[in-house]
């Protein structure tokens, strides 16, 4: 006999089950009314990994026009792996991002212009030269344990008067609590607001909200907590909406969802989705939409979308950039890109560790060609 399923329930609902519901209406429309964000649009920094360093003056104008006219309050300019990464190791940008920088300031005004700089690859002398253009907002990124190297150039940036963040890089490879600490050594540094970066998009809603709180509770609520998720699960927006009922008043986005891997949170979900949730954001959310499919969609090399490759970063933990890296080693050795990113992902490579994907394709490849055939 086959079982029998029950539909609905007959009996009034538990008190629990009342405050489950209230809970849950956190999450549902209005239910976030009164929080107000600051939302950062990263389209033209971590875009950059997705059309390969190669935006135009002209690109950049036309985006941080339209960003300003949606009135998004902080864009970010840099090459993808911030100021100074134009390098073989990283990428040669097209056009050198001091004049993609200059070219934003020129055609923005209540939009304030964040640049972002990775300790080691980044010096001091750049973020000094960033502000020189109209760089008022400098964004420190180190991996998620190594938040004591940023201490100079984050200490520079605060003397220097730049609104000061840190961007605690692969989050999800951290616990918690080692963030919190983490994000204290920042603040201690003079950090005004820390991030969790969803580097690999790899986090679920309550890994970002356990993330936000730890950092809240570590630093006493004495910096802002920011959000920066990518959506290779999907989860980009949902794990952002985790994150600001957790308590994050800082969020990133790129249009169209512009970015390494299958992207960030695109800014016009984010700014629908916020303000559907009664979150406040001041963007006007029309505009976000038409810039979205107007300005960012035509400048996109190729698609960011939810691939096989990108699927598998959320899914092994690799680092979003690691993306066309991977696509060229796989190409150039023959072996299959899944293969390359699960055993980068079972090494645990960080940031920098780029030379590591050719190493690992060339390991396979000779693997393969070791194989007994048949
Ligand atoms: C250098 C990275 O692209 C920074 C970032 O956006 C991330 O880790 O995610
Ligand atoms: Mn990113």
């Amino acid at each position: 006999m086959s079982a029998v399923y029950r539909l609905g329930r007959e009996t009034a609902p538990s008190p629990v089950h009342t405050q489950q519901v209230q809970a849950a209406a956190d999450f549902g429309a209005g239910g976030m009314a009164g929080i107000e964000v600051t939302l950062v649009d990263s389209t033209l920094r971590d875009g950059s990994h997705a059309v390969n360093h190669q935006f135009t003056v002209e690109q950049v104008r036309a985006v941080a026009a339209s960003l300003e006219a949606a009135r998004v309050p902080v864009i970010e300019v840099s090459h993808g792996d911030g100021l100074s990464g134009s390098s073989l190791v990283y990428g040669l940008s097209g056009t050198d991002e001091y004049d993609l920088i200059r070219a934003a300031a020129e055609v923005t005004t209540d939009t304030a212009l964040a640049v972002l700089l990775l300790p080691g690859i980044g010096v001091r002398h750049d973020l000094d030269r960033a502000q020189e253009l109209g760089a008022s907002v400098a964004r420190i990124a180190t991996h998620c344990t190594e938040a004591d190297i940023a201490d100079v150039h984050i200490r520079h940036a605060r003397d220097r008067g730049m609104l000061t963040v840190g961007f605690l890089m692969m989050s999800h490879m951290a616990t918690p609590a080692v963030v919190g600490a983490q994000a204290r050594i920042m603040a201690d540094s003079g950090a005004e607001v820390v991030y969790v970066v969803d580097s690999a998009g790899a986090m679920l809603p309550g890994d970002f909200a356990a993330r936000v709180l730890a950092i809240r509770d570590a630093t006493d609520d004495s910096v802002l907590v920011g959000v920066h998720a990518h959506h290779n699960l999907g989860l980009a927006v949902a794990n952002s909406l985790a994150a600001v009922h957790a308590g994050a008043r800082w969020v990133d986005a790129c249009g169209v969802g512009l970015g390494a891997g299958a992207g960030n949170a695109p800014l016009e979900m984010i700014a629908a989705s916020f303000e559907r949730a009664g979150i406040g954001t001041g963007v006007d959310v029309r505009a976000a939409i038409d810039l979205a499919e107007d300005v960012v969609r035509p400048v996109m090399a190729r698609p960011v979308q939810g691939d096989r490759p990108s699927v598998l970063l959320g899914y092994a933990g690799v680092y979003g950039s690691f993306l066309i890296h991977a696509e060229r080693a796989a190409a150039q050795f023959g072996v299959p890109i899944a293969d390359i990113l699960l055993e980068i992902g079972r090494r645990k490579a960080v940031g920098g560790q780029e030379d590591l994907i050719v190493e690992v394709a060339a390991g396979l490849a000779a693997a393969r060609a070791a194989a007994p055939v048949g």
